[in-house]
């Protein structure tokens, strides 16, 4: 495999339990593999609750899996410690969706930006204002909001400025949590297109994860759609409307996919209860809300196995022509 189409971080079989009052143990994410390119985005999708920002926030070496490796450029990170576990941090940052609580109210945009590098011993302080503008401008912000404190920005230039900060390490990957966000659709638009413009100069690996299917199937590489703690389905994201085969996948689709890609229209729920994985629900952990499920879907757990190119589907329907 060439150095070009090796992973930058990847995911192999994490898994995620958290301990339950009752006892038992909720499992957020079941046994996830997912690999992350130079240059390209992964979008994950999925409902609330299904465990994205979960998975992201092991990616980032938030938390560690309770089983799984991570790997950076084939170096397992869920090893890392100290000094080690420190240094990577800079190669693989998150902005976080909601600003406001994020930043420290009384620190000025140009000290919010710099506070990365001047913890990573990367600048002087008296580069910081220079930096700070230069990063500013980067994200399309004038030069000026240097003096300006959080509480004197939008929602979308807080987001702004929180890219800026992330993409000041010149880290090679970035994780954005929009399912979390507080902005509107339309302006989680916008700053995904920037983001996408951003990693087309800088060649970033992105991970992106948000509840709009239609959205992230427009801008990323590949999607994953993720349900109850599962990866149900891994496809191109130009494929997602014509290629979808999962029930789950177009159920997703129906609900918010529109031509015209109006993204103010809310998820529509689907039938069913999504239940907490406990692990103790045999079979396919999409039956409760399928209306194709079979004897065998109650039974055995279906597989993500590869059917068509990039294209994986854990689901026993696979040639069943919906
Ligand atoms: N620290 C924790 N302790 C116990 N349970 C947790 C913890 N963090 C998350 N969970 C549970 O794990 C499951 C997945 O949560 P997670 O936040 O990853 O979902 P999500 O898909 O990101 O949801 P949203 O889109 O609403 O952010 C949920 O049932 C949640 O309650």
């Amino acid at each position: 495999m060439s150095k070009e189409e090796r992973p930058i971080l990847e995911a192999k079989h994490v898994t995620k339990k958290f301990p339950l009052a009752n006892g038992k143990e909720l499992i957020a994410n079941d046994d996830i593999s997912l690999k992350f390119y130079k240059g390209q985005t992964l979008g994950i999708v999925g409902e609330s609750g299904c465990g994205k920002s979960t998975f992201m926030r092991m990616m980032v070496q938030l938390e560690k899996p309770t089983s799984g490796k991570i790997f950076f450029k084939e170096k397992d990170i869920t090893k890392m410690k100290g000094e080690e576990l420190r240094a990577n941090r800079r190669n693989v940052q998150m902005v976080f969706q909601n600003p406001a609580t994020s930043f420290n109210p009384k620190m000025k945009v140009r000290d919010i930006i710099c506070e990365p590098l001047m913890n990573f011993g990367l600048i002087k302080k008296k580069e910081k204002d220079a930096i700070a503008r230069k990063y500013l401008e980067m994200v399309e912000l004038p030069g000026d909001f240097v003096d300006r404190y959080p509480h004197n920005m939008s929602g979308g230039q807080q987001q702004r400025v929180g890219i800026a900060r992330a993409i000041a390490l010149e880290p090679e990957i970035i994780f954005c949590d929009e399912s979390t966000s507080a902005l509107d659709v339309s302006v989680q638009k916008t700053i995904l297109e920037l983001l996408v413009k951003l990693q087309k100069e800088k060649q970033i690996a992105l991970g992106f994860i948000c509840h709009y299917l239609a959205m992230i199937s427009s801008i990323a590489h590949q999607v994953a759609v993720m349900y109850m703690g599962n990866i149900v389905e891994i496809l191109p994201g130009e494929k997602v409307t014509e290629e979808a085969m999962h029930p789950y996948t177009k159920a997703l689709l129906q609900s918010v996919f529109d031509i015209h890609m109006d993204f103010s229209k809310p998820i529509e729920p689907l039938e069913g209860e999504v239940n907490g994985a406990t692990g103790e629900q045999k079979g396919c952990p999409f039956q409760n809300r399928c209306a194709y499920c079979m004897k065998k879907c109650q039974e055995e757990k279906p597989e993500l196995k590869t059917v068509g190119e990039k294209h994986e589907l854990a689901c026993h329907l696979k040639n069943t022509n919906l």
